[in-house]
């Protein structure tokens, strides 16, 4: 069947509706992944977005039910120049096709991505609709003008507190919309983790008397989380504590630093980040739309991306407090630079020392 991608500066595009063919709203971006395409259309931070695969042939190795990064696609649509009809791979279990149906996601094939990336490039993310029939103008502005994923956090986080055992140190994490790779990466190195609601107040997290507060990734504007910033804001006074993507960039709102949005995006598997202290470039994996602007007077900045000179990372100057933008927990994506959590390790039994 045929459907549409109509974006909010009146761009069209053609192609063929798979998964569920349904219209849907969202913001439409770009991911630049050669592979990847299941962690990423699982990671809760791209809830309420429309996902733009910029490498032609996705769905070639099919969908297994163990690299998923959360229990269903947050993604909101899948734009595909073609769409892998015939999957390979011994850990396949199912094709995209069938994984979207099943999960109610819909897909677009047959789309010139490499010309709807050039378009989100020169003129930013815009909001998008994915439509089984083409949309007047009073009719999509309607349309766009419903879209809202200011609550996005609320969405994906989890709805109860759980506890994963572990020998190790106790990090209590807060989760904006984690994905798995992240409690795995905690997990591998024999931590014991009791992850929390983003709803949940400082004082409930510090009762469990964690070693350690991490705050996870997450979907949306970091400035919409205003009570969560209340609560960041107490906890990292109290604990040694670690922020990924949108915790790092709530960590810098809480401390008095300001975040803005980037034109498009760093949304791949391939990204270089210079860490300053050990002078070395890493390979990361990424996926944020906001970015740190201005650095808290507390804190300096630990990591910047070879691509835009924009801040990558964070320190405090006097407290146990460090953060990063990318994702060292990768999936998809290289995992140079899982050090992060080795780091973290490493500071709370400095800390644990001193004390
Ligand atoms: N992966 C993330 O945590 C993304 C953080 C935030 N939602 C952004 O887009 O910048």
């Amino acid at each position: 069947m045929i459907g549409y991608l109509q974006l909010e500066n009146g761009r069209t595009f053609e192609g063929t509706l798979f998964g569920k063919v349904e219209d849907v709203t969202g913001e439409v971006v770009f991911n630049t992944g050669m592979t990847g395409y299941q962690e990423l259309m699982t990671d809760p931070s791209y809830y309420g977005q429309i996902v733009t695969m910029t490498y032609p042939l996705i769905g070639n190795y099919g969908i297994n039910l163990e690299d998923l990064e959360s229990d269903r696609p947050k993604i909101t649509g899948l734009i595909v120049r073609e769409r892998a009809k015939h999957p390979s791979n011994f850990r396949c279990e199912m094709d995209l096709d069938s994984y979207l149906k099943y999960s109610g996601v819909t897909g677009l094939e047959g789309i010139d991505t490499r010309a709807l990336t050039k378009v989100i490039r020169d003129h930013g993310t815009m909001r998008g609709v994915i439509t089984t029939r083409m949309l007047t103008d009073t009719q999509l502005k309607q349309r766009l003008d419903s879209y809202d994923n200011g609550d996005a956090v609320r969405q994906v986080t989890a709805r109860e507190s759980y506890t994963l055992e572990g020998a190790g140190v106790h990090v209590a994490i807060m989760d904006f919309g984690i994905k798995n790779n992240i409690l795995r990466s905690f997990q591998a190195k024999g931590c014991k983790v009791t992850v929390f609601p983003a709803t949940a107040s400082w004082q409930e997290v510090l009762q469990v008397r964690p070693d350690g507060i991490f705050l996870s990734n997450g979907p949306g504007d970091p400035k919409d989380c205003r009570e969560i910033l209340e609560n960041v804001k107490e906890l990292v006074e109290r604990k040694p504590t670690i922020g990924i993507c949108l915790g790092h960039q709530l960590i810098a709102l809480a401390l008095g630093g300001d975040t803005q949005k980037l034109a498009f995006g760093h949304r791949g598997s391939n990204h270089p980040v210079k860490d300053l202290g050990r002078d070395r470039v890493f390979i990361t994996s990424q996926n944020h739309g906001y970015v740190v602007k201005d650095v808290p007077e507390s804190m300096e900045v630990t990591h910047i991306s070879m691509n835009d000179g924009s801040i990558e990372g964070l320190r405090h100057k006097d407290k146990p407090i460090f953060t990063v933008q990318f994702h060292p927990e990768a999936s998809p994506g290289p995992s140079d630079s899982d050090y992060i959590f080795e780091q973290f390790m490493t500071l709370l039994e400095e800390v644990e020392q001193g004390a």
